[in-house]
């Protein structure tokens, strides 16, 4: 490089770094400013997440960008992920308590990592919360006696049994719900035990996520809803967003968003693992596309092995489903080895059609993802 080269280079990353300095001070005024909306919705009773308010000013700036030469998803980007952080503010002043005459929740295995969030969300919310693990049944009475909520969730092998022989004698108007993530045993096993109101949900997250602004809980109802409506309510106050689902229904769609996925991450992890595959040098090579599976298979593996039994072996149908995918994989693997590659070709279109205009949508989705996967690269 000359010198000439090396000064006005030196000059302008002076100037980019005082604009980045701007933008560090514009971002500490935001971050103040949404603290202030926080408070105000907090007083009022609003949840902080705004989604008509969201797509106003988005489309708002991206239109300013547009007519400024800047790439309308420049701002999308840069807001959306300053909307995350917003979300995560609203911890520091709580929510809304939607039934403050409700007497205490007892969250059974409130130990494990979704009864501790759900613990903590009631807890941001004005309730009194406690926790019964599976060597606190000595108390279980007691604390049954004055319950308004009894949440349960523990693990699925576990969950009918408990429920059917731990709380046939909660008091009648108290709420019986659970966190399982298959829903008709558990909902059948509620709504024989306790007579009172019963609700099944399923988040459908992890217990990682900073905030549940936009994530989803489906609601599979079981009886006396009106009794139950405030914790539906509560639950959207904390800006998750409810699906309501049969049982069956959604223990069907689990054969494959969970078992069927989880089960094929967890055999690709133990292909790799007795090809005794390089991680350094895959990850070398990786593509994006190639690296943000590895991440989601790989994520699985710093996971709780009991959970993800607990899932796939939950229901019969899985093993079903999964089965279905084995035998799809042999014929597949029937072409290559015959050596047919119009016949590859032709299973391609037959399933781009039934995917249909989704393909385009999730084309368009991974883009943003796999640039994101890419900016995390350092070096
Ligand atoms: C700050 C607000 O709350 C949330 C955060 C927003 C933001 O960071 O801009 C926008 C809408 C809401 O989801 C608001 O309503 O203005």
């Amino acid at each position: 490089m000359t010198e000439k080269t090396t000064a006005e280079l030196e000059k302008l990353r002076g100037l980019i770094d005082g604009v980045d300095n701007q933008l560090l001070h514009l971002l500490r005024k935001r971050l103040d400013l949404v603290a202030q909306v926080g408070a105000v919705k907090h007083a009022a009773g609003l949840p902080i997440y705004a989604p008509a308010r969201e797509a106003a000013m988005l489309g708002k700036r991206r239109e300013e960008a547009q007519a400024m030469g800047v790439n309308p998803q420049l701002i999308e980007d840069v807001l959306r992920r300053l909307m995350r952080e917003s979300y995560l503010s609203e911890k520091d002043v709580g929510f809304k308590q939607i039934k403050p005459d409700l007497g205490q929740i007892v969250i059974i295995g409130g130990k494990g990592q979704l009864g501790r969030l759900f613990a903590q969300m009631f807890s941001l919310s004005g309730y009194r919360v406690q926790i019964l693990d599976k060597d606190d049944w000595q108390v279980a009475d007691s604390l049954f006696a004055g319950a308004g909520l009894v949440l349960v969730t523990v693990p699925i092998g576990s969950t009918c049994e408990l429920i059917r022989s731990r709380l046939g004698s909660l008091p009648k108007d108290c709420v019986l719900a659970d966190l399982t993530s298959i829903k008709e045993a558990p909902l059948n096993a509620m709504l024989e035990t306790h007579n009172g109101p019963v609700v099944g949900l399923h988040p459908m997250f992890g217990p990682d996520v900073g905030s549940l602004a936009k994530q989803v809980v489906v609601v599979c109802h079981g009886r006396g809803q009106t009794q139950y409506q405030w914790l539906l309510e509560q639950i959207g106050i904390w800006g998750a967003r409810l699906v309501e689902a049969e049982a069956v229904r959604h223990d069907k769609a689990m054969q494959l968003v969970q078992a069927m996925r989880h089960f094929s991450s967890f055999v690709y992890g133990l292909n790799l693992c007795r090809e005794q595959a390089d991680i350094d040098s895959l990850l070398e090579f990786s593509s994006p596309i190639y690296r943000l599976e590895l991440a989601m298979v790989g994520r699985l593996f710093a996971q709780d092995p009991l959970l993800y039994a607990d899932i796939i072996f939950a229901q019969q149908g899985s093993l079903e489903a999964i089965a279905d995918y084995l035998d799809n994989y042999r014929e597949a693997l029937a072409l290559l080895q015959a050596g047919d590659r119009q016949g590859f070709i032709s299973r391609f279109n037959e399933v781009a059609s039934w995917f249909g205009d989704y393909a385009a949508q999730f084309q368009r989705e991974s883009r943003a993802m796999l640039q994101s996967v890419n900016d995390m690269k350092t070096g």
